[in-house]
């Protein structure tokens, strides 16, 4: 199953993203709030450093939802029983997804407050 060509592994990385969609509420929940950052953005048109700054946190936040739902199946599945270290892992795997999702509020919240106090935007 290694090295297969681009578009195969393309494909399973598709899928990767369609599986979580269909089981995770948390990633469809964060892919919907991408989507109304882009929408804002084309809305807004902001200088690219802000393009660059809540895109660069949306994709940080779904992709450590990602690795967070892969460890979670992987865990489950490997060792469906209690355990102190499972439990760590799963904690620190969501811990990762809390810290994305507070530097991406952060990083909105000093762009609403940009807006806001129009000042020019930074060139
Ligand atoms: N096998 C286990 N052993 C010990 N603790 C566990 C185990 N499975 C889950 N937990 C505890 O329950 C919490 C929730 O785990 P669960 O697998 O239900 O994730 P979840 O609530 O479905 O997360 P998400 O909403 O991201 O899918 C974990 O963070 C962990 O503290």
């Amino acid at each position: 199953m290694k090295n297969q060509p681009f578009p195969k592994r393309f494909s399973y990385s598709l899928q990767g993203i369609r599986t979580a969609w269909q089981l995770e509420a948390s990633f469809r929940f964060q892919s919907l709030m991408a989507l109304a950052a882009v929408v804002l953005l084309i809305a807004l048109r902001p200088p690219a450093i802000w393009w660059a700054l809540l895109l660069l946190n949306c994709g940080l936040v779904l992709a450590a939802e990602l690795f967070n739902t892969a460890l979670e199946h992987a865990l489950d599945h490997l060792h469906p029983e209690i355990h102190p270290a499972i439990k760590i892992s799963k904690d620190c795997a969501a811990g990762a997804v809390l810290v994305f999702s507070l530097t991406a509020v952060g990083t909105f919240l000093a762009f609403v407050w940009s807006m806001a106090v129009r000042t020019p935007w930074p060139r």
